[in-house]
């Protein structure tokens, strides 16, 4: 009784005293934010911001707004200050020297509903569970002997790539189909153990759904959700994202259950006697390890899982659709390939992984393919955990920062003639895409880097090489070289709007493409 009536005795002094100290810390909030001096940027509208002047291709109104304001610069979107750094040394700023404060990820609608609350290495926020991924990513998914003991299987994924090449010679072909399933085998059979998606193996989804399901999963990633810039409009879904978020991860999750569930079944099966062979077997060993810091549950196997099929399959199959799309509209570059092939390799071999070093022509086109064409051209999102000054400018806690790569490849201070496809410009100079030379980051740099850059890269400069080196490349007859359509969509890749059709003919002899 007597606790009851102290507590209505105090309930009115403690709303009081609530209220005082609510309106103290918004007067110190507003007192700090004039204070500030946030990076220059166009003014933002109530309520939705800057987003009003962000179209279907945001790396391009971003670039071009970076034009107008500069290296870094603020938007806002919904409630969010936006900061972009589109030069060098502002890439250098967020990803090497101030890193670690922007080192997180912000919180998305795709975060939460398509990687099971964030329980994946991309969306996880900076911490000692992302830090445990990118160790067991380091130490055992992509360490140098585990993907050199998977080098097989990507011969033999590029064999039958070119085996149905051959086979479709003279006739129009959908490259990108073909370039995704052969990076979706690649991937599937180091992660999962086999081609879990051949279309006679009884899997529970199709190949091509699978595909679609990657596509919508990647897309869906990418885009700029409003209720993640306006979180009180959230709930009502306005673009429809949202559900689709909710479809294709249950999608997934139908098809990682029942992956989880097999390789569980010969795990037991196996006793004493079993030996991790794939990605997933790895996951399970760890996710039973008592001495890992931060238990790995069975949801997050899923989310790993997950990302490694995402992050494998779309990202070198879009690069190397726009490198032989750039190559169909200068042939010129065709001709001083082969000479490089044919010199290097010769016509009775196809080009090996460690055959790479010897063939600077062919990185080259690899590289400037991802200059012009980043698969990320803002990177993935980061958030900044604390306040910060960058080049005199006040940075808040929880900015959300976006790194322009796509910038960068075309800033005409750093590389001449920007928007022409000329790979000369990387012979005898030393870059590289492996985080550190600044101004070719196609993966990233500093502790967000891609941890699959270096599968990536394997996959892209092979695949790319045996495809020059197997065939001449046209386009269909109907079309000429200024019909051939170079735009892009954005999502959380960005493949080309409309796909690439071509013909091959055979240019080695007719043996060769007996495997
Ligand atoms: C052409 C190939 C690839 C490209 C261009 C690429 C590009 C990128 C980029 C730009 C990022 C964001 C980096 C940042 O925020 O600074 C990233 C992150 C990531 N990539 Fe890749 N990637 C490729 C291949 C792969 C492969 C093969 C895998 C795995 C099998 C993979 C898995 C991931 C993961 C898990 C992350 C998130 C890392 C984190 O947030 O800590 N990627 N990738």
């Amino acid at each position: 009784m007597d606790s009851l009536s102290s507590t209505s005795y105090y309930t009115p002094y403690a709303a009081a005293w609530l209220a005082t100290v609510a309106l103290f810390l918004l007067a110190r909030r507003l007192r700090r934010s004039q204070n500030l001096n946030p990076p220059p940027g166009p003014k933002p509208w109530p309520i939705i911001g800057n987003l009003n002047l962000i179209g279907t291709l945001p790396h391009r109104s971003i670039h071009d707004l970076s034009q107008q304001y500069g290296e870094i610069m603020q938007l806002k979107f919904g409630s969010f200050n936006v900061v972009v750094g589109s030069s060098v040394e502002m890439a250098k700023v967020f990803l090497k020297t101030m890193d670690v404060n922007f080192a997180c990820r912000p919180k998305t609608a795709a975060g939460k509903y398509t990687t099971y609350n964030y329980s994946d290495i991309t969306w996880s926020p900076y911490g000692a569970y992302w830090r445990q991924a990118r160790k067991m990513c380091l130490m055992e998914l992509f360490s140098v002997k585990r993907l050199e003991s998977y080098e097989y299987i990507r011969v033999e994924e590029t064999n039958s790539l070119v085996k149905s090449i051959f086979e479709s010679a003279g006739e129009e072909i959908p490259l990108k189909d073909l370039l995704s399933t052969v990076s979706l085998n690649v991937i599937s059979r180091m992660v999962l153990g086999k081609r879990y998606l051949d279309e006679e193996s009884n899997s529970v989804v199709s190949p091509d759904e699978f595909k679609k399901m990657l596509d919508e999963l990647f897309l869906l990633n990418g885009v700029f959700n409003i209720g993640d810039s306006i979180p009180w409009i959230d709930f009502m879904d306005l673009q429809g994202y949202v559900k689709r978020m909710k479809t294709v991860s249950k999608k997934f999750d139908r098809f990682l259950e029942h992956v989880l569930d097999e390789h569980n079944e010969r795990r037991k099966a196996a006793g004493e006697k079993f030996e991790a062979k794939d990605m997933v077997d790895l996951l399970l060993q760890l996710a039973d390890d008592p001495n890992l810091d931060v238990k790995l549950e069975r949801h997050g196997v899923k989310a790993f899982t997950q990302d490694l099929l995402a992050g494998g399959t779309e990202s070198s199959a879009v690069t190397v659709e726009w490198a032989i799309a750039e190559l169909l509209k200068k042939p010129e570059i065709f001709q001083k390939a082969i000479e490089e092939l044919d010199r290097v390799i010769g016509k009775d071999k196809w080009v090996s992984e460690k055959d790479m070093p010897n063939l600077p022509y062919i990185e080259a086109i690899a590289k400037e393919t991802m200059r012009l064409h980043p698969v990320a051209p803002m990177l993935v999102p980061r958030r900044a955990r604390e306040n910060c000054k960058v080049a005199g400018y006040d940075i808040t806690e929880g900015t959300r920062v976006l790194v322009s790569v796509w910038s960068i490849g075309r800033d005409p201070k750093l590389w001449e003639k920007p928007e022409e496809f000329y790979p000369e410009r990387f012979i005898g100079k030393e870059i590289d895409v492996k985080g550190h030379d600044f101004e070719l980051l196609p993966f990233g740099a500093g502790r967000r880097m891609c941890p699959g850059y270096s599968l990536g890269l394997k996959v892209i400069e092979s695949t790319l090489a045996n495809l020059l080196h197997g065939f001449y490349w046209k386009l269909p007859k109907t079309m000429s070289e200024n019909d051939l359509n170079m735009e892009e969509i954005f999502g959380l890749s960005t493949p080309k709007k409309i796909p690439l059709l071509t013909v091959a003919q055979p240019r080695l002899p007719v043996e060769m493409y007996r495997f």
